[in-house]
């Protein structure tokens, strides 16, 4: 069953107009292969900026959503503010919002169950630490981060798993073609087991983590990695090339 190439950009909290104008020209100039999904995450405050000057070919995401769809938790936004705005994904679970602003299993869970109920596209992040890792609990916490949010939703049809080795954010130190292929090929197999056997074919599991130009077409032959998530290479020209890494 083949599965859409899936790329995300993560902005994080970058950019000013002016940038965010530099990032438009090289995603119009491109080109993007037609064959890809291309989504860019983008800090709330320029949402509307960047969605109003975006080529057609490249959607765009929120980086955090509550729980909730409104109330007195000052500071949040809901799924429903970014539908209203015309934002049809979100970035959930990224490590980020787990190790620093305390973001439990249970509260991504509840995060990305609400937005899915609101008509939200999740990419829904996980991924261990090195100290996890080193320790051989890679499969066990990527297995119980991924089974937090699978107790909680109906569907996995508006979900794309990103898989974010906390040890390869930011570092340069990228997961190897086939340490990222191990962990996507046990997690594939992890949805078929405990979910059934059309979402392990069909869910997209993409892998964030230092990608860049220079590495991404290793990574994107390998055959569960479905795409990226990529941080500081998607505020680059570069990024045109790691979209463009599959073919
Ligand atoms: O956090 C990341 C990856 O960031 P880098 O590409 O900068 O490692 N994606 O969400």
């Amino acid at each position: 069953m083949s599965r859409k190439f899936f790329v995300g950009g993560n902005w994080k909290m970058n950019g000013t107009k002016s940038e965010i104008d530099g990032i438009v020209a090289f995603l119009k100039s491109g080109p993007l292969d037609a064959n890809v999904e291309v989504v860019v995450g983008v800090p709330s405050i320029y949402l509307t900026y960047a969605k109003s000057i975006l080529p057609n070919n490249v959607s765009i995401a929120g980086q955090n959503t509550y729980k909730v769809a409104k109330g007195a938790f000052t500071g949040e936004i809901s799924p429903a503010m970014l539908l209203d705005n015309g934002i049809p994904w979100v970035i959930l679970g990224h490590s980020e919002r787990r190790n620093v602003f305390g973001e439990t299993d249970e509260l991504v869970a509840e995060k990305v169950a609400h937005a899915l109920e609101a008509g939200l596209k999740v990419i829904a992040c996980i991924g261990e630490k090195l100290e996890e890792r080193e320790a051989g609990k890679t499969e066990e916490v990527v297995f119980r981060q991924t089974k937090a949010i699978a107790d909680k939703i109906k569907s996995w049809d508006n979900v794309v798993v990103a898989y974010e080795p906390v040890w390869a954010i930011g570092t340069g130190k990228t997961a190897t073609p086939q340490q990222a292929q191990e962990v996507h090929e046990k997690l594939r197999d992890w949805f078929s087991k405990n979910i059934n056997q059309t979402v392990a074919e069909t869910v997209r599991i993409i892998y964030g983590g230092s990608v860049t130009a220079g590495n991404a077409k290793d990574l994107a032959k390998e055959k569960d990695i479905d795409g990226f998530l990529v941080g500081g290479a998607s505020l680059k020209p570069d990024f045109v090339q790691i979209v463009n890494a599959k073919h």
